[in-house]
């Protein structure tokens, strides 16, 4: 379990090269900055930034086989987790879709820093993005389980793997799912917080 800053740090530097790291580093600062100017996330977050949220990011990439691409982030806001792994992962596609303008601008100005040519934000509802099939399909604090997955669906396939961190609720959410739902997906311990789960799943959710 990543407990303190340091192992949060050197957890991320095994996930990506020392330029992948360059720029989350400086990442933080661009995030600390702009959330003087919009509430992205919590003050408090920023203290243990590396822990709260660029590992908990970085987390999902151990989930997959190394190549697995594209990444489908619903909901991204600040950028978490979509933009954090298009940051260390320049290699991989990830589409992040985020419906408040201001956030979208702030998605953007990022992918335009740092010439992230592998990320592409989507400044729309979910509900009016063209489908397309997604590897991977991401989302924190997106929406509740059910809600989550009848709006997505249409972007997953047989070979879909689903990563939804859903912190201390994950083992609620998915008990009170239907069975068909429940038999597709289990709780994965989140690395960063050991009363944290991530809902794992595979294949095209059966949502009538
Ligand atoms: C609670 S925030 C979480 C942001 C980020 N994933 C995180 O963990 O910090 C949820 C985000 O989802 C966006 N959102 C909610 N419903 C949406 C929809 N239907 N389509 C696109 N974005 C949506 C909101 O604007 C908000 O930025």
């Amino acid at each position: 379990m990543i407990s303190t800053e340091e192992e949060a740090r050197t957890y991320c530097a095994n996930l990506c090269d020392a330029a992948g790291m360059e720029r989350l580093t400086a990442f933080i600062d661009l995030l600390a900055r702009e959330n003087e100017q919009q509430n992205l996330i919590s003050n408090n977050s920023l203290e243990s930034v590396w822990q709260r949220h660029i590992a908990d990011s970085l987390q999902l990439l151990a989930h997959v086989p190394r190549e697995t691409s594209p990444w489908l982030d619903l909901g991204s806001g600040a950028g978490m987790p979509g933009l954090i792994l298009a940051i260390a992962r320049p290699d991989l596609a990830f589409h992040l879709v985020e419906s408040r303008k201001r956030r979208v601008s702030w998605l953007e100005s990022v992918a335009r820093e740092y010439s992230l040519t592998n990320c592409h934000v989507h400044g729309s509802r979910l509900e009016n993005v063209e489908s397309f099939e997604s590897a991977v399909i991401c989302a924190r604090a997106f929406a509740p389980l059910g809600k989550l997955l009848r709006l997505s669906a249409r972007f997953s396939t047989q070979q879909t793997v689903w990563l939804l961190p859903k912190g201390r609720s994950a083992a609620q959410e998915l008990s009170e799912q239907p069975e068909s739902i429940r038999a597709m997906f289990h709780v994965e311990q989140s690395s960063t917080d050991p009363q944290a789960g991530i809902v794992k799943g595979h294949g095209r959710p059966p949502i009538q």
